[in-house]
């Protein structure tokens, strides 16, 4: 199998110090791999760098689209990345009130992306958005409410929605259920498992939680200072911990 995105020595700097550096490592189609580490460990600046909302200052990132042609994300035209970002990618934010439009409805928010793709026939977009409400558990009656009037962990899963309504191929998150109460993050990890199931689609998630990372992730990076210092099969890293680093933070969770 081809990978879908094959990353090779990235770096990115602040000035004269390093978000990230030296990340290399390749996803393929359907898979879900978590980057983990403490906070300021990079993760959050890699994964703006692969998704292209940071500009890299070293290395390679190739994408291979759904018709196999090949995209290095490095040096690619702001125009060209636009239209990856909306058809072939989406990008979930920590505060479900950064990747909605607060002042539309559910409705609107889920549609929104479909339009981007050419869609106007007014009844199907609603026929699809209600679709999409009712896949990640809200009622389709909440069609013409505002995501304002949804609690956190409903907000989130609109956000999924309307990711995931353009059947995109690879998903960026970052932090997903950080906002989360304990009792919500469950449901929705549990939704969200079976919807990348269902999908197919590849992830790259950001999160500190191993848990969600031994929930969800196939493989797993542990960041620290801005490099992986650890990378491998989830339950491999979670089980047998070679690095003092990952060995700290798993022995971490255990003691919680
Ligand atoms: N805009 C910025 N300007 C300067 N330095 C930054 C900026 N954003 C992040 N950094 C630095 O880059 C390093 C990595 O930060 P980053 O936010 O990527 O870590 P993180 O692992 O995602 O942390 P968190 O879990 O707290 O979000 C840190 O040392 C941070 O201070």
């Amino acid at each position: 199998m081809t990978p879908i995105l094959s990353v090779r020595q990235v770096a990115k700097r602040y000035g004269q110090r390093y978000g990230c550096r030296e990340v290399s490592f390749d996803l393929y189609p359907g898979e879900v791999l978590c980057i983990v580490g403490e906070s300021g460990s990079g993760k959050s600046t890699l994964l703006s760098t692969l998704a292209g909302k940071l500009a890299a200052d070293e290395g390679e990132v190739t994408f291979r689209d759904v018709n196999g042609t090949e995209h290095d994300l490095l040096t690619l035209a702001e125009a060209d990345r636009r239209r990856l970002a909306r058809t072939e990618w989406g990008f979930v934010t920590q505060h479900a009130r950064d990747g909605l439009r607060m002042n539309v409805s559910a409705g609107a928010n889920v549609s929104e992306r479909l339009m981007a793709l050419g869609q106007r026939h007014y009844g199907e977009l609603r026929a699809t958005a209600g679709e999409w409400l009712e896949k990640v558990e809200i009622s389709a009656e909440r069609l013409d409410d505002r995501p304002s009037q949804f609690s956190g962990g409903m907000q989130q899963r609109l956000q999924i929605a309307r990711n995931l309504v353009t059947k995109p191929r690879l998903v960026f998150m970052d932090e997903p259920t950080g906002g989360l109460d304990v009792s919500v993050q469950a449901r929705f990890l549990d939704l969200l498992r079976r919807l990348v199931h269902e999908t197919g689609i590849a992830v790259i998630m950001v999160t500190h939680d191993l848990g969600v990372a031994r929930l969800l992730a196939h493989r797993t990076l542990v960041m620290q200072q801005g490099r992986v210092v650890e990378a491998g099969l989830t339950d491999q890293i979670l089980d047998d911990p070679q690095h003092p680093y990952t060995q700290l933070l798993v022995s971490s969770i255990l003691q919680a």
